[in-house]
């Protein structure tokens, strides 16, 4: 795969090539990606649930984020398949336009080639000045876990058909201003192929049906060691197989031949 680009993301997209992505926050499983086939790594803001601790995404900072992207993007250096590394835009660096684009700046320079912001047309200014500035930009909605308080918990997004409608709408209004991928996540099937085929630019999901161009999964999930109760979008990468690599091997030949997501990951 060499060197992953926005660009080559874009021609996959348009031959109908799916793409996996992985998050990771250290530089061991990061270096481990890339060769496996892996064409994208998240620095996801997931990283206070699953490595702090925490009960939320919403206390995670700038700097956690920052420590984080720069140990990923460490890892992805040497490898002669290098992965895109994309950051989460953390909770409450968003705000504003000028806010949104210091932060930004801060995350490129630990390493990051795109951020990812969450919301909807509430963005669009944002996405509009982050990329006229030349820092690329993905866009997350559907279930944006920051702001699960609003959204009544984690509940799956876009139901009904005005509902899903405004979700499609928020994301072609912001590829119009400049987003060059979308994410969606927990959405009705249905949703996400309304989108993948609407956008040109690629669309990753997490529970939103097989019909997008991506798809991706916390790294602790498909490991099967996250306790407690699990989003229906998750599977164990680990079972039956001897090592961690053979997982990630698995999930990207499983995104690639469309055998992943079935319909008991997705929300019909
Ligand atoms: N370990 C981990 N995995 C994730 O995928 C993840 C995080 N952490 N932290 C940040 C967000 C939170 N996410 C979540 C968490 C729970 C559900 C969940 O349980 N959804 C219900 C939907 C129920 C409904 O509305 O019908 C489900 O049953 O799947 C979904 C996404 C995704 N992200
Ligand atoms: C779940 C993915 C999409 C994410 O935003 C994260 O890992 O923080
Ligand atoms: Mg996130």
């Amino acid at each position: 795969m060499a060197e992953v680009t926005l660009a080559g993301l874009d021609t996959m997209k348009r031959e109908g090539r799916r793409f996996a992505v992985l998050t990771a926050y250290d530089a061991t499983f990061a270096a481990m990606m890339g060769p496996v086939g892996v064409a994208v790594v998240l620095v996801g803001d997931s990283l206070g649930m699953v490595v702090q601790g925490r009960r939320s995404t919403a206390p995670v900072t700038m700097d956690d984020m920052i420590y984080h992207t720069e140990c990923v993007a460490r890892g992805v250096r040497d490898s002669d398949d290098k992965p895109l590394v994309m950051a989460d835009m953390p909770f409450a660096t968003t705000f504003s336009p000028l806010e949104a684009a210091g932060h930004a700046a801060r995350l490129m320079q630990a390493g990051a080639n795109i951020v990812k912001v969450e919301g909807g047309a509430v963005m669009e200014e944002t996405v509009r000045f982050l990329t006229a500035h030349g820092i690329p930009v993905c866009a997350h909605l559907g279930l944006t876990p920051q702001t699960t308080d609003m959204l009544g918990g984690y509940r799956v997004q876009g139901k009904g058909e005005g509902a899903g409608r405004k979700i499609v709408e928020d994301a072609l209004a912001l590829e119009a201003a400049g987003a060059r991928m979308l994410l969606f996540e927990c959405v009705p099937n249905a949703v996400g192929k309304a989108v993948a085929e609407a956008a040109r630019v690629p669309v990753i999901g997490i529970g939103a049906g097989p019909s997008v161009d991506a798809q991706v999964l916390v790294l602790h999930d498909m490991l099967n060691l996250t306790r407690g109760r699990k989003a229906r979008f998750v599977k164990n990468y680990l079972e039956g197989r001897g090592d961690v690599e053979a997982a990630f091997r698995a999930f990207v030949e499983e995104v690639e031949t469309g055998a992943y997501p079935a319909p008991e990951h997705c929300y019909g």
